[in-house]
């Protein structure tokens, strides 16, 4: 087979997916680089699944260009498909069956056959832990070892690129931690891998990169420190009533340690130089104006707080 040698194992631009007239991928570009763990983070609905079934071609794109391995997903989805394993959310696997024979089932799928079959199996059951549950049936398996089965039946073929729906959601945290280690020893192989969840630590932890979604954008993409980073010395969400807002946010503008400051009905949202002395001065000014304190919230710098920054949204409901 031609070989390509592209920049980039992903690259997506300008993607738009209908389902009749909601718009639910509106304008997605991004590219994930070989060898890099990259995190698609965003509540439910955002469109992350809609975004991973594209790149793992079950769901044509409506418009822009996907490439995959320098391939182009509406032209060239033939040779894509052996170069990606796909691990959906809802597993795919026969209860009935015992862990080895769904591989073999999924390993013949990619034409695999005899003792090349048995040594990629026993392989991927290495990979996820479970050799020594290869003849037991999937029914008798907890909820993480099925997860984990998921995994090994979507890189059965020696995919370049795995693509993971929400690996760890409903997962027992000893699965979660198994499901962490997998994904870092296939990176330390050399897999890439984009994953979607909406696990904020989980990304933090685990990603080299992470776009953050929302209804169908990509709001920001960087390193997790770097998204961190948008949120400078910390963010203070106050309330107060709104007949004080006016009056209130210029003076809290030209605080010392305050950057920026907006508001939105009665929320003041208040980027600052230092979190700490910041949320002094505003005590001190409400204060002096006598002016109510209804809730006040310094948000810790992590990506949950990020997310909250740019969506005025919380992650989890
Ligand atoms: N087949 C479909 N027909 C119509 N609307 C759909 C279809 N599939 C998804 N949607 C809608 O598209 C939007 C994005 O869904 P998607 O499943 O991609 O989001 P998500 O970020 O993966 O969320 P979740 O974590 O809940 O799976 C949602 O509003 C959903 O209702």
């Amino acid at each position: 087979m031609e070989k390509r040698t592209p920049n980039s194992v992903i690259k997506v631009d300008g993607l738009v997916k209908r389902y009749g007239d909601r718009v639910v991928l509106n304008g997605v570009s991004f590219s994930v680089r070989e060898g890099e763990i990259f995190g698609l983070l965003g509540p439910n609905g955002a469109g992350k699944t809609t975004l991973i079934s594209i790149l793992a071609t079950l769901l044509p794109p409506d418009e822009g260009q996907v490439l995959i391995c320098g391939y182009d997903l509406r032209r060239e989805a033939d040779r894509i498909r052996p170069l990606i394993g796909f691990v959906p959310q809802e597993l795919a696997l026969y209860p009935t069956l015992s862990a080895w024979d769904n591989l073999a089932f999924f390993g013949r799928i990619y034409g695999l056959r005899g003792t090349a079959l048995q040594e990629r199996i026993t392989t991927v059951l290495d990979l996820v832990g479970l050799r020594d549950r290869a003849g037991d049936t999937v029914r008798t398996f907890s909820g993480g070892m099925k997860r984990r089965l998921n995994i090994a039946a979507g890189l059965i073929h020696g995919p370049r690129l795995l693509l993971l729906d929400e690996p760890t959601v409903g997962v027992d945290p000893q699965s979660r931690n198994f499901i962490f280690e997998h994904i870092e020893r296939l990176r330390a192989e050399g897999m890439t891998i984009l994953y979607t969840t909406h696990y904020m630590e989980e990304a933090e932890q685990l990603c080299d990169r992470v776009a953050i979604m929302d209804e169908g954008r990509i709001l920001a993409l960087d390193t997790p420190k770097g998204l961190i980073g948008l949120l400078g010395g910390g963010v203070i969400h106050m309330e107060v009533a709104a007949e004080h807002m006016e009056d209130l946010l210029s003076a809290v503008r030209a605080l010392p340690h305050v950057r920026a400051a907006s508001s939105r009905d009665r929320q003041l949202k208040i980027e600052t130089r230092a979190a700490r002395p910041a949320l002094l001065e505003l005590i001190q000014l409400c204060n002096a104006r006598d002016i109510p304190i209804l809730s006040l919230e310094v948000l810790e710098p992590n990506l949950e707080s990020v997310f909250l920054h740019l969506t005025g949204k919380r992650l989890r409901d």
